[in-house]
């Protein structure tokens, strides 16, 4: 079929005689064989086409062309024999698997890995990908092979948005990183730091809990999932910013829609980087450059605004904040005479806050709201808990959390079954490896689908089961040393930000289950409540349908 192809496409050019577009029309041809791997039994169709090129003008540049074409085919597939890659299903010429990904990859991945195993290669158009879906190969990645295996891919909308990798979440693995990376988590990320917003948090915790009174007062259903990724917005705003900008061009909703975007444009392959030569019409028609470019402009022209506030000598600040933290890094940066801290470096790293710190948080307390809410033995139970801890004081602090075990399980119970970032965030090796005896090349991406590994029945009795209870008599945590739970990733790219993250979610989820009581609407039962995951391109997995019940005041 594909020589078939090429012979129709190659024909009217032999005939017309046009040099460029013959030779390149071969080169391709030849690029396809080289990937293919059908070389071998079409050589003699090959050598057919040369023999009618001979009549074109062009014959003794082809035949060079062939020959030396040829011999590197020959090269390669002897190489092929000996390179032991992962298994992957068959694959269409171009596209690769392209086609197979369907809208969920995680779980496309996680079918076919029941027949092509743990470690499977799937071709994304030009681009090799190995998809990890078991603890045993997790581990190999993510521990044994880390070094080999801790880069990030240079796509385009990453590249851009992050100011070149001048951030940290999608830069390249070296000493830039290395470098970042320490430096945020000793001065972004500490417990220190993570403590100073412990009033911020609670305070727009407050707020978040009297607007949800009000509907519970008029017994109105509240739409949890909107509220919720308000909440967890407002709080990275507040932390990394200070002040509001109320009365500016800059305020918090259309910042939200705008960092929303840049989500999409740091998750997503543009066709171009797929398939070459000609992926770039379908890039231009879907608009996609022109959308990074105006997402890319909207975040600078803010980030750039509220650095230059913070730079006035007259401002007033409540506390210090990570935009105050970031301007100090840089100058005793350029104090110890490091030139790579610079301004970009600072809307880089404030890129990775919002991208990283908003979505994932408001996803988890949603998804644990709708497991709970499905399983009103937990919700009673995790109920029932807090209500006792807190008893009298009639107030729930982050202080409280600590002592609310059962609250934790259900937490854990929920990263589990939704993995905030399902397939974490792409790695790509910077030398070789082996996973599983396998062969994994330099520059191979690889995804491990933690989605897929929190439900293997190896180590999950009844999987599909919401049942925090069977992390009661386990030790398992999620901070990188047990694979079969990784909800944030392992080894060095592990997330920073994994103690402010649970934090936020422990303390709202705390508070939306001590203060009320939760109604599902319209007399719907909660075997009603619709758990399917939102399709779309994306780091992290929402839920399809939002999630909207009715609060009840709870009387002490
Ligand atoms: C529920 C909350 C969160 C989850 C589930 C989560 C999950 C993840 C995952 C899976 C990774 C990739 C790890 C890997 O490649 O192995 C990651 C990386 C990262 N996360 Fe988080 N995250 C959360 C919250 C946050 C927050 C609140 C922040 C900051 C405010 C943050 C900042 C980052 C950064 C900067 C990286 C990149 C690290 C690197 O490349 O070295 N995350 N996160």
């Amino acid at each position: 079929m594909l020589l078939w192809a090429f012979e129709q496409q190659l024909q009217p050019i032999i005939t017309g005689g046009k040099k460029a577009t013959y030779l390149h029309t071969l080169i391709d041809f030849q690029y396809q064989l080289f990937f293919e791997r059908q070389a071998s039994a079409i050589i003699f169709r090959f050598i057919n086409l040369q023999a009618k090129a001979l009549m074109a003008p062009y014959a003794l540049p082809s035949w060079l062309l062939f020959l030396v074409l040829s011999l590197l085919l020959v090269f390669r597939c002897k190489r092929r024999r000996n390179k032991q890659l992962p298994p992957s299903p068959p694959k269409l010429p171009i596209l690769g698997n392209l086609h197979q990904l369907g809208e969920l990859p995680h779980q496309t991945y996680w079918q076919l890995s029941k027949k092509y195993g743990s470690v499977m290669l799937f071709k994304l158009g030009r681009i090799s990908t190995v998809i990890v879906s078991s603890a045993e190969a997790a581990k190999q990645v993510l521990k044994d092979h880390d070094l080999a295996c801790c880069s990030r891919p240079q796509l385009a909308g990453a590249g851009r948005l992050s100011y070149n990798y001048s951030d940290v979440a999608f830069t390249p693995y070296g000493d830039y990183w290395r470098n970042m990376k320490k430096l945020i988590i000793l001065e972004l990320f500490s417990l220190k730091r993570v403590k100073s917003f412990q009033s911020l948090r609670e305070r727009e915790i407050e707020l978040f809990i009297n607007s949800i009174s009000e509907s519970a007062a008029s017994a109105t259903p509240v739409n949890l999932t909107e509220k919720l990724l308000s909440l967890t917005a407002n709080i990275t705003f507040k932390m990394s910013f200070g002040i509001d900008y109320h009365g500016t061009d800059f305020d918090r909703k259309r910042f939200h829609e705008v960092v929303h975007d840049s989500e999409a444009v740091v998750a997503a392959f543009s066709i171009g980087e797929l398939i070459p030569y000609v992926g770039w019409i379908v890039d231009w028609i879907s608009g996609h450059h022109a959308r990074t470019e105006r997402v890319f402009n909207e975040l600078d022209t803010f980030f750039q605004y509220v650095i230059n506030d913070h730079l006035k000598p007259e401002r007033k600040k409540e506390q210090d904040d990570m935009i105050d933290a970031l301007i100090r890094m840089e100058k005793e940066q350029a104090e110890l005479g490091n030139s790579k801290f610079t301004n970009n470096t600072i809307k880089g790293v404030l890129l990775n806050l919002f991208a990283a710190g908003v979505d994932t948080s408001a996803i988890t307390v949603t998804w644990a709201m709708a497991e709970l809410a499905k399983n009103p033995r937990v919700m009673t139970k995790v109920q029932d808990e807090i209500r006792n801890h807190v008893g009298k004081k009639g107030r729930l602090t982050e202080d409280d959390i600590d002592k609310l075990e059962y609250l934790k399980m259900v937490i854990k119970e929920t990263f589990r079954l939704h993995p905030a970032a399902p397939l974490l965030v792409p790695r790509e090796t910077i030398s070789h490896c082996n996973i599983n005896g396998y062969n994994i090349y330099p520059k191979t991406i690889i995804q491990v689908n933690v989605w897929a590994i929190g439900r293997d029945p190896q180590y999950w009795k009844d999987p599909e089961e919401f049942f925090p209870e069977r992390f009661a008599d386990r030790s398992i945590d999620f901070k990188g040393q047990n694979f079969e739970f990784l909800p944030f990733g392992a080894g060095r790219r592990i997330c920073p930000g994994m103690h402010m993250g649970t934090i936020t979610i422990e303390s709202i989820l705390a508070n939306l289950l001590y203060w009320f009581d939760w109604k599902l609407p319209n007399g719907m039962k909660s075997e009603d409540i619709n758990m399917e995951e939102k399709a779309g391109i994306s780091l992290t997995l929402s839920k399809k349908i939002p999630l909207s019940f009715v609060p009840v005041k709870y009387l002490q």
